[in-house]
């Protein structure tokens, strides 16, 4: 009786479980030693005298040596776990023109998301990104390098549930079966789930050689919709990480998107490749202490996102403080001292010249005592300016006029319609400035667009420094006052105490002031704004959309780093793209450049990207137009609808969709159709297979299903217009319908 298909490949996939079965008991002694090493380092922390408060030196030494091994235990648990799932995924059978001690030429060599080995240290599993495990992303037909046949194992937890073989040489040796259909093709028709996944089993060879390129300078990766710019970068930073773990753990990477949506769509993908020490953050996250979702109207937006505003902002970091006295009178050393408004603006400028407006308290102070010195012009000048600087009545003044300056506080001064003209800004930006901070003192939160202005400025003023302190009560002790970095920043907070965290990770405990606070102003200053942080690597997505003001806040935090750029132009939402590119290159200065660019669309079914396509080839001629590798054999549905039938169509459409796709649909609608729709369709993504997305958000995620709802309104209400709408046709990965309002 000859074996059928089907046995055969019952007989493979059992011969790839017994393997793996190795895999996950070796595995599983990992975890003992793990334990023991986490017990070992709990125990070390024991202390004879608990509750004192008073440990000894060497409890200290053991305290922080538990801290470590706990430290160092918990991570790896926590990858172990992590990576539990599917760890092995792939195989190889290579065979050698020179035999090896053993006079073998055959080798079979697995590999997985991380390296595991046996008790004689023989490789059970390569890592993914070890040289080792290169071939089984770069070898082709064309170019084999020594691999006959290249195997993807489909896991579900510790099982092996189905092999997908690519033959390498023109034809398989006898003993050498090929079964399965492509691994690529299996996992480009699979549904996709709510958060993006990696894809380590079958990166393609052009993917692989952008994410194992070197580190140096601006690697660049271009190419339209859905050709996996995204999960390339992120799989390129899961790669640096392990090829110079010191250098890039240590100095961070930082990977920036464009919304929270887009964040929190990405977390799993590099934890699951085994990394959980990279910073995400949404560009409207970036700046440490405060963060911003809202959205400003496209011109404000557009004025605040342009290298224009820093003439205003220059100016706004060095005008007097409104409200701020205007006349110094005062008896130093038994003189009258008298210094009227235009001493003090003398004064004041000539400080700003040399110094950050928040460390220059000292300097403020001399230049005052100057300037009072020429009123009087007898006696000793040295001892007069002593006396001066130590004057009471000059403390308190300075209290007022040279107080440390939150860059927040700056920006909402320009609430003021005449405190903008009278900083030389033209009558309409004036307004539609002013306008837009009253906005924001209305609602207390900050737009996107805000958080490059704040930055912009914080590097003007420097950091705040506090006033030389006052005389301190008795039980005020100097520890206390910092307290935030002790984790009690919630409770500052909670006492409506302005300054809270000091730093990114206690971000959360500023959004828990702000959302105490009912008060919107202080909403918009709650928290207390962290230094910048720099990083070793920066990879942007959505390169596209950044304005000249983002990639100099983004500049500030790569001035030492290497960089990753992810971008698609004929996707961007922000129209000055050339005064962009400036600023880019400004960020990038010197640094050497790689370019990569990817041409094979893998979200989308060819027959949805063929309608995209064919509209932004109308207005953008040279787009950049991928190919698309997967059909379904079903058109996207055109739909037009009178406006008073849309909502009943949406929900038609999703409920048709709901039963053609296994994982999510998406209902993508202009604002102006939010609030009909949101009776009847869920908001946020959660549990539901459905969601109402506006069409913004959806940039760089993906559905099984969408519905686009009234193009023309989303052209029409978007900075972006056409490239806008592009976004929106390209997200569906199976199945889209497009409804038209008409007759
Ligand atoms: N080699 C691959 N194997 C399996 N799936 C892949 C592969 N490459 C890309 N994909 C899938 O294609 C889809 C699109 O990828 P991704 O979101 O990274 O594209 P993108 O170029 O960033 O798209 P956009 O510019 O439209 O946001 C994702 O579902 C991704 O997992």
């Amino acid at each position: 009786m000859t074996a059928t298909q089907g046995d055969v490949v019952a007989a493979e996939i059992a011969a790839e479980q017994a393997h793996v079965d190795k895999v996950y008991a070796e595995l599983a002694k990992a975890a003992q030693r793990v334990e023991l090493i986490h017990a070992e380092g709990m125990a070390r922390g024991q202390t004879d005298r608990r509750g004192t408060g008073d440990p000894r030196e060497e409890e200290l030494a053991g305290l922080f040596e538990r801290d470590a091994l706990v430290y160092t235990a918990g991570k790896r648990r926590a990858s172990l776990e992590q990576q539990h799932e599917g760890l092995v995924f792939g195989r190889l059978d290579l065979e050698h023109t020179t035999p090896d001690e053993d006079g073998r030429t055959r080798e079979v060599r697995y590999v997985g998301r991380l390296g595991v080995r046996d008790d004689d240290y023989e490789p059970l599993v390569v890592d993914w990104r070890a040289p080792a495990a290169a071939p089984f992303y770069r070898a082709t037909p064309v170019d084999p390098q020594g691999v006959i046949r290249r195997r993807v194992l489909r896991c579900r937890g510790e099982q092996v549930v189905g092999v997908e073989d690519d033959l390498m040489v023109a034809e398989a040796p006898d003993d050498v079966v090929v079964v399965g259909d492509g691994a690529l093709m299996a996992a480009l028709t699979r549904s996709r789930g709510a958060q993006m996944r990696d894809i380590v089993a079958t990166i393609q060879q052009h993917q692989d050689e952008a994410i194992r390129a070197p580190a140096r300078g601006v690697t660049e990766i271009t190419g339209g919709p859905g050709t996996g710019k995204t999960v390339v970068a992120l799989h390129r930073a899961a790669y640096l990480l392990y090829s110079d773990r010191r250098r890039f753990e240590g100095g961070g990477v930082l990977v920036v998107g464009p919304s929270s949506a887009y964040t929190a769509y990405i977390e799993r993908v590099l934890p699951s490749l085994g990394e959980d020490s990279v910073v995400l953050r949404s560009i409207g996250d970036v700046v440490a202490g405060v963060g911003a979702t809202r959205l400003d109207q496209p011109a404000v937006a557009a004025l605040k996102g342009s290298l224009r505003i820093r003439q205003l902002l220059s100016r706004l970091s060095r005008a007097p403080i409104p409200g701020a006295p205007t006349l110094l009178r005062t008896f130093v050393a038994g003189y009258a001292i008298r210094l009227e408004q235009s001493d003090l603006d003398r004064a004041r400028r000539q400080v700003l010249r040399h110094h950050h407006r928040n460390s220059a308290y000292d300097a403020a102070v001399d230049a005052l005592a100057a300037i009072a010195w020429e009123q009087v012009l007898q006696g000793e000048r040295e001892e007069f300016i002593g006396r001066f600087t130590d004057s009471g009545d000059v403390e308190t003044f300075m209290r007022q006029w040279w107080r440390p300056l939150d860059p927040r506080e700056l920006l909402l001064w320009l609430a003021d319609e005449h405190t903008i003209r009278r900083l030389g800004v033209p009558p309409r930006e004036a307004e539609v400035i002013a306008g837009s901070y009253q906005e924001a003192l209305r609602i207390g939160s900050w737009s996107v667009a805000d958080m490059a202005l704040i930055d912009d400025l914080q590097a003007r003023l420097g950091p705040m420094v506090d006033l030389p302190s006052e005389e301190r009560g008795f039980y005020e002790i100097e520890e206390l006052d910092d307290a935030s970095q002790y984790g009690v920043a919630a409770l500052r907070a909670g006492s409506g105490d302005e300054h809270v965290a000091g730093d990114h990770g206690a971000l959360g405990d500023a959004s828990a002031a702000q959302r105490l606070s009912q008060d919107p102003r202080e909403r918009l200053l709650a928290g207390r704004l962290g230094e910048p942080e720099e990083y070793a690597h920066v990879l942007v997505d959505e390169a596209q959309d950044l304005s000249p003001m983002q990639w100099r806040m983004l500049g500030r935090r790569g001035r030492w780093a290497s960089w990753t750029v992810v971008g698609d132009l004929a996707q961007a939402s922000w129209d000055n793209l050339e005064e962009a590119a400036r600023a880019r290159e400004e960020a990038f200065g010197t640094l050497p450049r790689q370019a990569f660019h990817m041409d094979t669309n893998y979200r989308n079914a060819r027959e949805i990207f063929e309608l995209a396509a064919r509209m932004i080839q109308e207005h953008v001629p040279d787009a950049d137009i991928p190919a698309a590798v997967r059909e379904t054999g079903v058109e996207p549905g055109e739909l037009t609808v009178p406006a008073n039938q849309m909502v009943g169509a949406v929900i038609e459409e999703v409920q048709r969709l709901l039963e053609e796709v296994d994982g999510q649909v998406a209902v993508i609608a202009p604002w102006s159709w939010h609030e009909q729709l949101g009776q009847v369709v869920d908001r946020r993504a959660g549990d539901s297979r459905s969601l109402l997305i506006d069409p913004l958000s959806t940039k760089g995620l993906e559905y099984d299903a969408t519905v686009v709802v009234d193009p023309d309104a989303i052209v029409a209400e978007s900075p972006g217009g056409v490239r806008a709408l592009y976004v929106v046709l390209t997200r569906a990965a199976h199945r889209m319908t497009v409804l038209r309002i008409g007759g």
